[in-house]
């Protein structure tokens, strides 16, 4: 939480007050946009899609934030940096700001991915519509398997990974995923990296080593279950630790520690709360 704070403080803000909700049609097209907020513009954006599906035209602050699930400070100062499409009393226009929003994260473009492994994993991923609706086009299925390589998922073939560097020419692939075994992930990243891919995201459980002009998003759900892991060892731990002195104020005051259970129960509320502040900002 502090990191990413620290960070939202460096960049510079020209004025604070294009955070409230006035009208304004500034585009800060060319501002440094930190790189916590892009992750949240994918979460406004969801929820916005959310909205304009039950047909709301316009939504408060609080109502998007609640939404996205985070809090609407963060959400006005967020939207600070794409240039704010608010109307006080009113709220921001949900076509206009969604829009504003796929520009900002380039998703206008309808970008081509290639998906490299198709097993499990890359199976799964390729039967997802979802990508089509968020601006990706899955233009290329890449594997070695020679069961597989020739056979089509979801009216795309799949092609031989000696064919990876005309694919990406041909297709003018924006996007690579890599769902290939880790013991070839590096290789295959490399080739892609040599055929002009600049924008990777890799699933397997590799740090893969790329020039700077490439960038790299990593997927690990095994670390994500590892944070929850993590809180919820916490959580457990808090409600032990208040569970010790509340036992021992029923226990030692019979009838007369009501007042000191009470007080325990209270510091259970804060407790709870501390730990979802915490959450929100790990996903910061
Ligand atoms: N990030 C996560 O949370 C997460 C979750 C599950 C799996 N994974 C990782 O994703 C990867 C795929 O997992 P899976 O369960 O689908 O494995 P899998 O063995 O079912 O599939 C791997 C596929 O890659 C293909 N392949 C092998 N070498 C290749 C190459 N050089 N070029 C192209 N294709 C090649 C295989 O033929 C196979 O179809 C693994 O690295 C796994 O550890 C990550």
């Amino acid at each position: 939480m502090t990191a990413h704070r620290d960070r939202l403080d460096a960049v510079s803000v020209s004025s604070e007050n294009a955070a409230a909700e006035s009208v304004t049609n500034t585009v800060h097209a060319e501002r440094t946009i930190p790189e916590a907020t892009v992750a949240r513009l994918a979460l406004y954006l969801r929820a916005l899609t959310g909205l304009a599906e039950h047909g709301t035209a316009t939504v408060s602050s609080e109502s998007l934030a609640t939404a996205a699930g985070v809090n609407s400070a963060k959400l006005r100062k967020d939207l600070s940096y794409l240039g704010s499409y608010g109307v006080r009393g009113v709220g921001y226009d949900v076509a206009l700001l969604t829009e504003q929003m796929r520009s900002t994260l380039g998703l206008n473009e309808n970008r081509a991915v290639a998906l490299i492994g198709l097993g499990h994993l890359g199976k799964a991923l390729a039967g997802y519509t979802g990508f089509a609706t968020r601006g990706f086009r899955i233009s290329a299925l890449i594997d070695t398997d020679p069961e597989l390589v020739g056979t089509t998922l979801r009216e795309i073939a799949v092609q031989h990974v000696d064919l990876l560097e005309q694919i990406v020419r041909s297709e003018n692939i924006a996007i690579a995923v890599i769902a290939v075994p880790s013991s070839v992930a590096q290789e295959v990243c490399d080739r892609l990296v040599a055929a002009g891919v600049t924008s990777i995201l890799n699933f397997a459980p590799t740090v893969l080593a790329v020039p700077d002009h490439v960038d790299v998003r990593k997927v690990d759900l095994a670390a994500e279950l590892q944070i929850l892991s993590f809180h919820d060892n916490r959580k457990s731990a808090r409600s032990d630790a208040q569970a010790g002195p509340l036992s021992a104020a029923l226990g030692t005051r019979p009838g007369g520690g009501t007042g000191l259970a009470s007080s325990t129960m209270g510091a259970t509320g804060l407790g709870s709360k501390a730990m979802s502040d915490t959450a929100i900002g790990s996903t910061a």
